[in-house]
């Protein structure tokens, strides 16, 4: 196991542990490279080229607002309600010049059936909480509203089957940063070729993320899967998450100004007989990348449902494959 206390013999799988290095490496980067989210969004927005109706949901949470507040600097009808969890919450959330309503789960079918009637080429983009993504999606589903859902966790089997069985429109990605998804594109390929080549390497990984994380990270589940498909030996329960605040800052170096947005990840394969080791990591600071992706996806799911494509379910590397990077 990598733990935080004893490195294994031959090498450190732990260079956030090295203060040194990552002082000199993935630290400042994100000092210099993640200005607050809609800072950057707003410097850097292309518009998306169409628009159409977004609602967004979870927009009482940090991703909601990131990505409502990038498809109004893209050029998107920001469709001005959202959902909670909670009851009678009253709450209006601005973004932009728009006033989006909070409605409670008991009003959300009735409220979303009226957003759909006045609206009815929105697509819904979900940022909400693992144990939404299910009933959430069965929502949409039984409405037929296209949605993306980058809200990680639930039971991924279920969703993917409930958008099957009712022939609706999703995007599902637990990863929407364009760049990180390359990535995992990547490793899909080298999987999918040389299946085996890392046959018996002990896997070990070391995630970080916000406290307010509730999930196991989506994107190193989905790496891991492909670490196996390369004989790579790897234990769920083995896997190191960082959720302390003071463990970000002084172990995993983690810059202060983004312990409440980051996501770190580190994977770390040794050799049966340790004389190989690899190492990747990926370090975001902040949330631009993911709100600004989301968009992408949309405006990707939204072009796909006016051409009704038969292929109907989605990924972010379909969205690349579109060639729809910058
Ligand atoms: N795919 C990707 O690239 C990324 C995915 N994520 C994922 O997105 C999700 C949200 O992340 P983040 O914004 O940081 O989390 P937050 O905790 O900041 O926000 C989540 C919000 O969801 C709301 N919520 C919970 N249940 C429901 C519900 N049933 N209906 C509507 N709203 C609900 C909560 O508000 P309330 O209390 O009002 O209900 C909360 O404000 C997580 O699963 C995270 O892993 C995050 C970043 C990138
Ligand atoms: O909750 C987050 O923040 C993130 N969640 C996604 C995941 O679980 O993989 C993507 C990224 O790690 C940020």
């Amino acid at each position: 196991m990598l733990s935080l206390r004893a490195p294994p013999r031959t090498f450190s799988p732990s260079p956030w542990r090295r203060r040194g290095r990552l002082d000199g490496f993935a630290a400042p980067r994100c000092v210099s490279a993640a200005p607050p989210a809609t800072t950057l969004e707003t410097a850097t927005a292309r518009p998306a080229g169409v628009s159409f109706p977004i609602l967004v949901n979870g927009c009482t949470g940090k991703m909601g607002v990131s990505v409502a507040e990038a498809a109004t600097s893209r050029g998107l009808h920001l469709v001005p309600v959202s959902f909670s969890s909670r009851e009678n919450l009253d709450k209006t959330i601005q973004i932009g010049d728009v006033d989006v309503e909070i409605y409670g789960p008991s009003a959300r079918e009735d409220v979303l059936s009226s957003v759909i009637d006045e609206f009815p080429d929105v697509v819904v983009v979900d940022y909400t909480a693992p144990n939404s993504v299910n009933s959430n999606a069965e929502l949409y589903c039984k409405l037929g509203v296209p949605f993306v859902m980058g809200t990680t966790g639930g039971d991924q089997q279920l969703l993917y089957k409930s958008v099957q069985d009712s022939n609706n429109y999703a995007l599902i990605s637990p990863q929407m940063g364009k760049q990180v998804v390359a990535f995992l594109a990547a490793m899909e390929t080298i999987a999918e070729q040389f299946p085996g080549a890392f046959s018996g390497y002990r896997l070990e990984v070391l995630e970080s993320h916000q406290a307010g994380k509730l999930d196991t990270s989506g994107t190193a589940k989905a790496v891991i899967a492909c670490f196996e498909k390369l004989g790579a030996v790897f234990d769920m329960d083995r896997m190191v998450k960082i959720r302390d605040p003071e463990q970000q800052l002084y172990m995993v170096g983690v810059p202060e100004e983004h312990i409440e947005g980051h996501a770190f990840h580190l994977y770390h394969l040794t050799s049966p007989d340790d004389s190989v080791s690899f190492e990747f990591q990926h370090n975001v600071c902040g949330r631009s990348i993911y709100a600004e992706g989301s968009v992408d996806a949309a405006v990707f799911l939204y072009k796909k449902v006016q051409s009704m494509d038969p292929k109907r379910i989605y990924d972010m590397i379909d969205v690349l494959q579109e060639g729809d990077m910058w």
